[in-house]
């Protein structure tokens, strides 16, 4: 590299296949080096302050609303809009952007498809460049597979509306280097998604729909803002042609609602309760405050006064300023045994119909199975509307910070906690073998779901917390349990897959993170570094 490359030119790692040449296209590189070298300084910065923040918290303040942004919560606003093939989003699948699924999902009985680079997707280089690949076919409706059995896929005549779910701000593309440092990965999604398809989709009546996922603060959801209107303006599209729905997924973040709205009103149309992160996320944001340490992961569930009073607040918020309130994943799938499906669509309609009752617009599902179900919930309860907009949720008094903080008590079991471990490890070892969502125990486990699971354990070891049946959680309990329950891997996976899978460096992974002194903030971090 020239002295001018390093400080001007993106340096991809590797020499580009016949696939990557078909999306590293000169013109869409051109794009993508503008957004990185306009844009990714600022994200640094925004990377520092969520570890000042935390800091904070660390030392025992509570996050709280923010005294400076009070005129933003207390004025009348509202969003610039919704477009009109995103009035109506009652049911949305969500899914990797793997070819064959992506056809699956737009086929589901569902209004919108959330393609995934998130927790969904172990963001190899293979996987990531497919993706772009997929989901250019699928805007172009040319998407097509067929399987080892000779089975034909391909899109029906009414697919569904497409999102794009871009990387989190913390994960970086470290196949592409600018100034010799990894880019931000969910600007190269963006931008190679954008560039792609923005044309197609304006010109077949939908737009480059986004879903941000694990923001903390208004901040980056302004920069995302700045990152929206320069592409816009660089292809010469009026202002909110993008539009984004942002997971309110993080503690901090479900303090500045009001804000995140109105920093992104131009583009933005609503926010989703991303349960499983925003679980994750109380226990990381709150790890070192005793008194709110969470039970069992499964006795967790979205009546409990802080998830009920999240869901109800995001509700109201953003009926208030037009934007849509979606809900968030039950993280059951269908079995093929009749007894268990049924008793799974009887949870996953009890789930939905709360989060109906109390006021969203539309809610997720993680597989087409559960689709029928959930789109019969919400019939009922929308009726002739194609949303809950007009639900101002006037009945509930003021939300406050203490409620959203609520301490969740509850059991925390010896099953619990060996359920945890063996979760943890064989979600670690599906996502670095190039696997980002995997069915473990009839649930969907992705990389939500299994933070929570080794983050528990983190938090219970390092406030010494009790199990029910009396063991004091330690390290020493921890590691004689891994040992005890990668045997029950073992001989629940099979010999085979368990030798040439790679349960070994999952363990080891899994032990590092659950044992260090410092909580790490994402497992997908140092799980990156053992992806190709
Ligand atoms: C916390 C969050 O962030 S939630 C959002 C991120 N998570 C997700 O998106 C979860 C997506 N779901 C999945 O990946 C899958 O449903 C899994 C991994 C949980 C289970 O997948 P499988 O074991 O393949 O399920 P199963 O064998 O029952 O699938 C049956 C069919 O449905 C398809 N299918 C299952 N889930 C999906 C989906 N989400 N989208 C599209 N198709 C799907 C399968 O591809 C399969 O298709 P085929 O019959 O044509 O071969
Ligand atoms: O992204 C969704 C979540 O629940 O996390
Ligand atoms: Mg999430």
């Amino acid at each position: 590299m020239t002295q001018q490359e390093m400080t001007t030119e993106l340096h991809f790692t590797r020499d580009f296949s016949y696939q990557e040449q078909q999306v590293l296209t000169d013109g869409a590189i051109r794009f993508l080096t503008e957004l990185v070298q306009k844009f990714s300084p600022r994200r640094k910065e925004l990377l520092e302050n969520r570890l000042i923040n935390q800091k904070k918290i660390d030392d025992g303040a509570l996050p709280d609303f923010i005294m400076e942004t009070a005129s933003i919560r207390d004025s009348e606003w509202t969003i610039r809009g919704i477009p009109d093939d995103l009035l109506d989003r009652r049911v949305e699948i969500t899914g990797p952007v793997e070819r064959k699924m992506v056809i699956n999902a737009l086929n589901a009985n569902v209004k919108v498809f959330m393609a995934d680079f998130e927790d969904s997707l172990a963001p190899g280089w293979e996987k990531v460049i497919d993706g772009q690949l997929n989901l250019r076919d699928a805007v172009k409706g040319t998407i097509s597979f067929i399987n080892e059995q000779g089975k034909e896929y391909s899109l029906n005549p009414d697919p569904a509306v497409l999102i794009c779910r871009v990387r989190g701000l913390h994960l970086p593309e470290k196949h592409v280097l600018w100034q010799g440092e990894a880019i931000p990965g969910g600007l190269f999604d963006f931008a190679l998604y954008f560039y792609h398809n923005y044309r197609a989709l304006l010109d077949k009546g939908s737009g480059p729909y986004f879903y941000l996922p694990k923001t903390e603060s208004y901040h980056e959801t302004a920069w995302w803002s700045e990152v929206f209107s320069y592409a816009e303006d660089r292809f010469e599209l009026p202002r909110g042609t993008i539009k984004a729905t942002v997971l309110i997924e993080t503690l901090p973040a479900v303090f500045q609602m009001d804000e995140i709205l109105y920093s992104l009103r131009d583009h933005i149309v609503g926010l989703n309760c991303g349960r499983w992160d925003y679980i994750f996320s109380y226990i990381k944001t709150l790890k070192n405050h005793a008194d709110r340490v969470l039970p069992d992961r499964q006795s967790v569930t979205m009546d409990k006064p802080f998830l009920s009073a999240y869901s109800r607040l995001l509700i109201k918020t953003c009926h208030r300023r037009g934007a849509f309130a979606m809900g968030g994943m039950a993280a059951f799938i269908p079995s093929k045994d009749a007894e268990r499906n049924a008793w799974v669509l009887d949870k996953v309609r009890a789930d939905k119909e709360l989060e109906a009752s109390n006021g969203h617009d539309g809610t997720w599902v993680a597989h087409p199975g559960l689709a029928d179900v959930v789109m019969d919930v919400f019939n009922r309860t929308l009726g002739e509307r194609k949303n809950q907009l007009n639900i101002s949720r006037s009945q509930d008094s003021e939300i406050t910070a203490q409620q959203l903080l609520e301490p969740c008590p509850g059991e925390r079991t010896e099953e619990g906690m060996r359920a945890n471990i063996r979760v943890a490890v064989q979600y670690i070892e599906a996502w670095i073998s190039g696997n980002g969502c995997v069915p473990i125990y009839g649930l969907m486990e992705d990389a939500a779901t299994a933070e929570i699971s080794r983050t528990s354990i983190w938090q219970w070891i390092r406030h010494e917390k009790t199990l029910s049946n009396g063991k004091v959680i330690t390290r020493e309990l921890f590691h004689t349990m891994l040992d005890e329950e990668m045997q029950v891997i073992r001989q629940e996976v099979g010999e085979t897959r368990f030798t040439q899978g790679r349960f070994a460096d999952a363990a080891q992974l899994m032990e590092r993170i659950t044992t260090q002194e410092t909580l790490i903030d994402f497992l997908t971090l140092p799980g990156y570094a053992l992806l190709d």
